[in-house]
């Protein structure tokens, strides 16, 4: 009589395992060590609690198997063991965080670092927690719109961890990159000084629960997007653009980025700044001077929503310029960044219903 593995896995599929009807062979419970020396076999059972109460009678059933399908003159060793548990998943780097989501821009100057400073305002307001993180190595601006600019950082212990407290203002917890670095010297900074600064104030910083955590991206693309989707599985990214059409082929540039299938984050939609001019004293003017219909043709083409179109309009810079973002006031112009919020919140909550969440990126270099 010859042995051979097949033989062996023939036999032992002819045991059924009563907790789930199925047999042992289908229910991969025959680990890969069948060994056969002469008309000696040997090989181990596995199941997927050591206080498995079939395993005795199923390691008997399977001596039997053997016995009856290949012959009485085998002898049988059955091991038994249980399933190693799976490596537990790496905590979280934010446990506390529902949605990441990165604004970004194809070029600098369109107006960024306003949307996101509006948006995470208005999404306060609407009493929703919100953390913005100011990433913006270039020109981080985020502090002097919420006139924080002279704060000063504080630490406190949590869980026996150091950890940095984000400062608090119209609802928003914020911390910038220009709390880190001298901004005439931001330039030296980018490259690992600036990405190991930017872990340090997602990672050891005191988030704490949030619902929306807006990061402040750099402009167009940069090794600090690769810091950021490394770091952090991003829920999905605003692009801010404005109607001219070379911001609009570097906003195109910027989407494809996180579209590239190594990369991966999905996008949440386009908001079409300085879309319109609108003159204080007559609100309801439009004058579209930097061309018309840019921003809706382009998230027609690209296939993703315009969350918003938002005019251009002194205010807004002159909220920027004093530190009190112009969403909390009930202007025009506040309420549309109150829309916006409302159009950031479905856009967020129809992608977390129809995708996975967004793993980390795995670059290979
Ligand atoms: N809709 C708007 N109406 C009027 N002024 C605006 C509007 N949006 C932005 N601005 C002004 O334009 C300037 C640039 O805006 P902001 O700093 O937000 O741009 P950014 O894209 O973040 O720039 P960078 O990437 O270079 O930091 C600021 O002075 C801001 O106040």
């Amino acid at each position: 009589m010859t042995l051979y593995p097949t033989l062996i896995t023939q036999a032992l599929a002819t045991v059924r395992y009563p907790g789930n009807g199925k047999n042992i062979v289908e229910n991969s419970m025959v680990a890969d060590d069948i060994r056969i020396d002469g008309d000696t076999v040997s090989f181990t059972l596995i199941f997927d609690k050591p206080t498995d109460p079939f395993m005795k009678s199923v390691a008997k059933a399977a001596e039997a198997a053997i016995h009856t399908h290949i012959s009485p003159q085998v002898a049988v060793t059955v091991h038994t063991a249980a399933r190693q548990p799976a490596p537990a998943a790496p905590a979280p780097i934010l446990p506390g965080v529902k949605n990441i989501v990165g604004i970004s821009s194809g070029k600098g100057g369109v107006g960024k670092s306003t949307v996101a400073a509006n948006l995470a305002t208005a999404l306060a307001r609407e009493g929703y927690r919100v953390g913005l993180l100011d990433a913006d190595i270039f020109g981080p601006s985020v502090p002097k719109m919420f006139g924080i600019e002279d704060e000063q950082l504080y630490i406190h212990e949590v869980d026996g961890r150091q950890m940095i407290i984000p400062i608090e203002r119209y609802g928003v917890k914020v911390l910038s990159i220009g709390f880190l670095v001298d901004k005439d010297k931001a330039v030296m900074w980018r490259g690992s000084m600036a990405s190991n600064a930017l872990k340090q104030l997602i990672a050891e910083a005191d988030w704490g629960e949030l619902d929306y955590f807006l990061i402040d991206m750099p402009p167009g693309t940069s090794d600090i997007h690769l810091t950021l989707v490394q770091t952090l599985g991003m829920t999905g990214i605003v692009v801010v653009t404005t109607p001219q059409e070379v911001a609009l082929a570097d906003a195109r540039k910027g989407i494809s980025m996180f579209r590239d299938e190594k990369v991966n984050v999905p996008i949440l939609g386009l908001v079409e700044n300085m879309a319109y001019f609108t003159p204080a004293p007559h609100p309801d003017e439009r004058y579209y001077i930097f061309g018309r219909e840019g921003g809706i043709r382009l998230a027609e083409h690209l296939g993703v929503r315009l969350l918003a179109q938002i005019p251009l309009v002194g205010s807004i810079a002159d909220s920027g310029d004093n530190g009190s973002p112009i969403a909390l006031s009930d202007t025009v112009t506040g309420t549309a960044f109150a829309h916006l919020a409302h159009e950031v919140i479905d856009a967020v909550a129809e992608r977390n219903s129809t995708l996975p969440p967004t793993t980390k990126v795995e670059l290979k270099h």
